[in-house]
């Protein structure tokens, strides 16, 4: 079986099979307790089914509720009349259209089952704890003589109850043939049939504390008062896991100061989707840039992709804000998708403050209930927002009017696996075309995809807005480089060059805050012997293993960061005994450590994924930061994104060099985003910002376009090389991962594959060759590269005949359109 070319799938997804007027057939998802798959029923002729119904349908023994996705031919294998028949439409246009003709898109040009599609989209089970319920429409009068007694029953049964309606399963029990007489009334337009999703189960309910001291604590220890004053800072009312977090204690602490009745501890109940009570906030004056950008948005009509090009802290999200308002009041829905929910504290707050409980947070980090309860929440209708991070792109918001992608050009948009490997930018833009509303890109250092795209001419419907200057006109930091190797060969050996380390000391007496970035988390990136040179791996990766020490005295631990495999550090060389281990490559740990030695008054906190791992913490470690408990925010690529906080006047960069020199064609690109970015987080408040960038390349392209804040001078430099090479965004990539725990069957598979391809046209095939680190977890990994000219979708055998070339033991991802080449 061979895809249609690229420009026809939207057609192509549509069903455009020749019925004969008696039988039709078509595809459903069964998604019950216990079974999720799709399968093949027969159309009765009466009924009217559209994608996006949802249907009753005889399974095994009983009926389900199943999701209508597309007409279809009869499955070859299965005779004709052994196909059941859809029994009723449950509820018509329950999802919105055009819906399942995204999913459909997606499985094709993602070369993935629809099934696995479905996967990423729905939560799991919608339809087994949802209710059919039936409720009279009009007042019964005429005709009813001409109904079978069932139905006549049925009606009488729901004119009986006060609001006339009843689960259907309540008339099945009281009614026999419940099922043809309900199709009458249906039919004859006296009741109709919807779908309830289930009301919330139980009412969660959690541990709060309240403080009821008099201020006059004297029978208390210090690290108590602490706590205390903690609480008091907070307005005197916190969750009790949010106390036990900020303030690092335990449970009995907390209990001892209830009993010297200075707190009380009591239960509360919660919304399952929880918010803070945020203060009302009303629209800003805006700009000029930011009104005719404004202007712009509101006026489109229709499908459009628009880049917002704003440099850092140019008020990108006040000119969403005022794009979204006016539609929530012509009753339509706005979707927003930013990258890492690390990010999403504060910029939901910032929608919650102007549009209260409109707002629902949409991400794979929720529980299944609160997944399910958003889920609820949209398909009512409601005008709302939904934020999100990528998969909130499916959400299946009636009456879309808008789509925002923000900080368009991060990779976290792009998922590596498991498969559909969809990118939320390809996937709105679709979205955004099926549902005739405007997409808008926001970014300070756009892709180079969306930039070629927005600003070839021969594109129609794309527009190009740039907000070029700071709110208030403020400067754009200046950036300071400092070459690392003069530092050496003046004597400095510090980590910290010696303008770093005058401007940290300037910190605390100025009272305002710093950011110090870090390219890796943990400490160093790997040890090795001193005598012998051995260096220190992982069992079961092609890897070296990292250090990691939280702080002075805390216990020494090597760690795997592909597979997560841990040890103790040894005393010793594992090869010759020799006591003298020694670390190379500084993380956020070590940085961390080495600021305590150096400025011991600077209190410091480390914000990266070891330190931000538990539900809540990039809150509560942001909200110490700004209630300035700390004069200094060390981190990774998390503190680039977004962050909004007028009262940093520093950024630092530690090493810009392990971002310099990665193996992948976008490196450079990514380098300038990742730096333009982090430098973008000083100076946004009334101080003046600087920023300080350490590296050993000094003169390396992208520093210097960092320096100079020059996006389209570097941009337009990258694109010739990136054209000259027939690399995106002119040329395509689709990378195919193979891995299995036989290194000589995953060898041999990839080439065999890598065979069969060779005979498709416009295609060039780089390997298979082994992935940069061979084994991982114990799996051999290759891969095999496609490069194709834009535009073509490729010739390649569909997922399951791709399949059916490998034996079980391999596995395969077909990355379509790549970023992770690891
Ligand atoms: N018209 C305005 N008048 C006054 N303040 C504004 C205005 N628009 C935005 N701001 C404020 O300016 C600050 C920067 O805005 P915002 O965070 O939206 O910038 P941004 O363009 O998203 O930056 P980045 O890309 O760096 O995240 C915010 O504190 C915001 O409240
Ligand atoms: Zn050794
Ligand atoms: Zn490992």
């Amino acid at each position: 079986m061979y895809l249609p070319g690229l420009k026809s799938s939207i057609v192509a997804a549509e069903p455009r099979v020749p019925f004969q007027l008696t039988s039709r057939w078509i595809e459903v998802l069964v998604d019950c307790p216990g079974v999720q798959g799709i399968y093949t029923y027969k159309l009765p002729a009466e009924l009217d089914v559209q994608p996006g119904d949802i249907l009753s349908v005889p399974f095994g023994t009983s009926q389900v509720g199943a999701i209508a996705i597309r007409l279809s031919q009869p499955p070859a294998d299965l005779a004709q009349d052994k196909i059941k028949e859809v029994i009723d439409i449950v509820s018509a246009g329950f999802f919105p259209s055009g819906y399942w003709q995204l999913l459909n898109r997606i499985a094709e040009y993602y070369y993935t089952p629809l099934m696995q599609v479905i996967r990423v989209a729905l939560p799991p089970g919608l339809l087994g704890r949802s209710q059919r319920r039936i409720r009279l429409i009009a007042k019964a009068d005429a005709a009813t003589q001409f109904l079978t007694p069932a139905a006549r029953q049925i009606l009488e049964l729901l004119q009986a109850q006060n609001q006339g309606d009843y689960s259907f399963t309540h008339i099945q029990r009281q009614v026999k043939g419940a099922y043809r007489g309900v199709r009458e009334l249906l039919r004859s337009h006296l009741v109709e049939s919807y779908l309830e999703p289930p009301r919330l189960s139980k009412p969660k309910r959690q541990k709060a504390v309240t403080l009821v001291g008099t201020g006059l604590e004297s029978d208390i220890t210090s690290r108590q008062r602490e706590i205390l004053e903690v609480l008091r800072r907070r307005g005197g009312d916190m969750w009790l896991s949010e106390l036990l977090q900020i303030c690092s204690t335990s449970s009995a602490t907390l209990k001892t100061l209830e009993q010297k009745g200075y707190i009380v501890i009591q239960e509360r109940e919660v919304l399952r989707i929880a918010f803070d009570v945020i203060a009302q906030d009303q629209p800003k004056a805006l700009t000029s840039a930011q009104s005719q950008a404004l202007e712009t948005i509101t006026q489109l009509d229709g499908y459009a992709q628009v880049l917002l090009h704003g440099v850092t802290g140019s008020g990108k999200t006040e000119v969403y804000l005022q794009a979204i308002a006016p539609l929530l009041n012509q009753g339509k829905s706005a979707l927003v998708l930013v990258p890492e929910i690390g990010l999403t504290p504060q910029l939901t707050d910032r929608f919650r403050a102007r549009f209260g409980n409109k707002v629902c947070v949409y991400h794979s980090a929720l529980s299944d209930g609160e997944r399910y309860d958003t889920w609820r929440q949209m398909l009512t209708g409601e005008p709302q927002v939904v934020i999100g991070t990528r998969s909130a792109v499916f959400a299946p918001l009636p009456h879309l009017g808008l789509i925002i992608l923000d900080e368009e050009h991060d990779s976290s948009f792009k998922q590596d696996q498991p498969i559909p490997t969809y990118h939320a930018r390809t996937v709105a833009t679709w979205r955004a075309e099926l549902e005739n509303c405007p997409l808008v890109l926001g970014s300070a250092t756009p892709s180079l995809e969306t930039w070629v795209e927005v600003k070839s001419e021969n594109t129609l419907n794309t527009h190009y807005l740039s907000l070029p200057e700071r709110i208030q006109s403020r400067p754009l930091p200046p950036v300071e480089i400092v070459d690392m190797r003069q530092e050496l060969q003046q004597g400095n050996r510090s980590i910290f060059s010696r303008s770093l380390q005058g401007a940290l000391q300037q910190l605390q007496e100025r009272e305002q805050q710093g950011i110090l970035f870090i390219h890796r988390r943990g400490h160093s990136t790997f040890v090795s012997c001193r005598s012998c040179g051995y260096v220190i791996e992982c069992p079961h990766c092609d890897v070296s293993l990292a250090y990691h020490q939280t702080e002075e005295k805390a216990p020494e631990i090597l760690r795997c960061h592909y597979c997560n495999y841990a040890q103790s550090h040894p005393r010793h060389c594992p090869e010759c005994s020799s006591p003298y281990l020694k670390f190379f490559g500084s993380g956020t740990q070590r940085v961390a450590q080495e600021l305590t030695r150096q400025f011991p008054q600077l209190r410091v906190i480390r914000f990266d994924s070891d330190t931000t791992r538990t539900k809540g913490s990039h809150r509560t470690l942001l909200t110490r930061f700004a209630n300035r408990e700390a004069d200094l925010l060390v981190g990774t690529q998390m503190l680039t994104k977004g962050l909004d906080l007028p009262q940093v006047t520093l950024v630092g960069v530690v090493a810009a060099d392990g971002l310099l020199h990665l193996a992948d064609y976008r490196a450079a690109e990514r380098a300038f985003q990742t730096l333009t970015q982090v430098a973008g987080r000083a100076g946004r408040g009334e101080d003046p910002g600087r920023v300080i960038l350490q590296t050993y390349s000094p003169e390396h392209p992208v520093i210097q376009a960092v320096q100079q804040h020059v996006y389209e001078a570097f941009t337009e430099a990258e694109l010739q090389q990136r054209a000259a090479l027939n690399y995106p965004p002119y040329g395509r990539l689709i990378l195919l991962r193979l891995s299995s725990t036989d290194p000589a069957t995953v060898e041999s598979t990839a080439q065999q594959i890598a065979a069969q391809l060779n005979t498709i046209s416009n295609c060039e095939i780089l390997g298979p060759a082994p992935a940069s680190v061979l084994r991982v977890s114990n799996r051999y990994r290759w891969q095999i590269l496609l490069k194709l000219a834009s535009e073509i979708q490729p010739e390649l055998p569909d997922w399951e005949a791709m399949r059916s070339l490998i034996p079980p033991s391999v596995s395969l991802t077909i990355d379509v359109d790549p970023l992770n080449f690891m």
